[in-house]
């Protein structure tokens, strides 16, 4: 499976194609729309969030509601287009309209500046149309497909906030992935702690009053992944390995955890490996998860625990000091809009990019054309382990 996403934050839409998806598998707009909900909701988001109403349209790949194993293409509409056509418009403008909207101002933290070296955009809205999280639409949609393939072979997914700006939720590790898929449904600012959310909740107003901006930790829970998923073979199918690179690929992340993660560093290996045990009905599983369900860039049979760590928002209200490209005078960056705190939302696109990555990690071990096929090859794989 592979997909590619294409669209400017505030072009006319966002596409996606995913290519690879089984025929046969039960497919719903539905399915994928619940998701961009998801996404869009969240404590200290700003006033795009307000304008935009995500939806995705399948326009291929879909028939009835099955796959047909063509490319599915999903496309999104961006409703803020509308104010923003003379702008983002393909039609050419004269020079002097062109040159008094000119982006010359680089963001310190955002992809400004280097996208204009890069690419040679002396007007850097040619680089933050593109730059933007709006692009995580499109990457939750091809997400959603995944998602939908994991579920109907019992493997389930959640993503919510583990800390905004310092403040952690409490020791969830008895909650089962029913409640912390509740949580990551229902709660505005999706803690698994209700007694940590409101705490949140008031860093991410008191930084928006301060005119800042704040980050946090973000998790996601992965339950029914069958061991052996991954590769100690090659570097580049080890699993563990696929999964931070497509998590540091979200806006934003700026590092990964799995299990105890950096916390390994300063324990003993008899306080960090987890202990295998057997039992007939179960066949080989551990008594703790400390390296959060995986082994050899493989999948133990454990729950996966993945926390991607978000870099506060760049775009601040209070000036941060940067060069004027035209000019090359000092100047305190100035915004119209931006969000303060994008965490809850960037653990809904975490959810998803993971369940990308494991769909694809998983359909390239059992390659099956048709999803009927991939599930039963699937189960047999779980009744051979349990019984090795
Ligand atoms: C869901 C989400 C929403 C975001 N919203 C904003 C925003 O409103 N303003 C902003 O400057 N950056 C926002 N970001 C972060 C930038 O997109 C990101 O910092 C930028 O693309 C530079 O990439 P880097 O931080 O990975 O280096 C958001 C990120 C995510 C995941
Ligand atoms: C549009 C989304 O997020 C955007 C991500 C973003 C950025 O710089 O990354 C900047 C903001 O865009 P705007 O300048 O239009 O307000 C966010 O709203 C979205 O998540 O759908």
């Amino acid at each position: 499976m592979r997909y590619m996403t294409a669209g400017e934050s505030h072009g006319k839409q966002m596409t996606t194609i995913v290519e690879g998806v089984p025929s046969n598998m039960p497919l719903l707009q539905e399915d994928i729309n619940g998701s961009l909900v998801r996404r869009q909701k969240g404590h200290g988001r700003g006033k795009r969030m307000q304008i935009e109403k995500d939806m995705a349209e399948i326009t291929s790949g879909v028939r009835h509601g099955y796959t047909l194993g063509s490319p599915i293409s999903l496309v999104i509409h961006n409703d803020d287009f509308r104010h923003w056509v003379d702008i983002m418009g393909e039609d050419p403008v004269e020079d002097d309209k062109q040159l008094r909207r000119k982006v010359s101002r680089p963001r310190p933290g955002h992809a400004d500046l280097n996208g204009a070296l890069k690419y040679g955009h002396r007007d850097m809205r040619n680089v933050l149309e593109r730059s933007s999280a709006r692009e995580t639409a499109a990457r939750v949609a091809a997400g959603a497909v995944a998602k939908t393939l994991l579920k109907q072979l019992d493997i389930h997914i959640a993503g919510y906030v583990k800390e905004i700006a310092g403040i952690t939720a409490e020791d969830d590790s008895s909650l089962t992935i029913a409640d912390r898929q509740r949580i990551s449904e229902d709660s505005p600012v999706r803690t698994l702690d209700e007694n940590v959310e409101q705490p949140m909740k008031d860093a991410i107003d008191q930084a928006k009053k301060d005119g800042d901006s704040i980050g946090g930790v973000a998790e996601v829970y992965v339950e029914g992944l069958p061991a052996g998923i991954g590769s100690y073979v090659h570097y580049d199918r080890k699993l563990d390995g696929r999964i931070a690179g497509n998590v540091m690929s979200i806006n934003a992340f700026k590092g990964v955890e799995f299990g105890l993660g950096f916390e390994a560093a300063r324990k003993h290996g008899s306080q960090v490996h987890d202990e295998i045990t057997w039992s007939e009905e179960a066949g080989y599983y551990r008594k703790t998860n400390r390296l959060g369900g995986l082994e050899g860039g493989m999948s133990t049979g454990m729950p996966l625990i993945i926390k991607g760590v978000m870099k506060p928002i760049p775009t601040l209200y209070k000036p941060l000091q940067s060069i004027d490209i035209e000019t090359k005078e000092a100047f305190n960056a100035s915004i119209e809009r931006s969000d303060s705190c994008a965490v809850p939302a960037a653990s809904v696109v975490m959810e998803h990019v993971v369940a990308f990555e494991i769909a694809k990690a998983i359909t390239e071990q059992f390659p099956h054309d048709q999803f009927p096929k991939l599930q039963k090859a699937i189960n047999d794989y779980r009744e051979e382990i349990r019984c090795f």
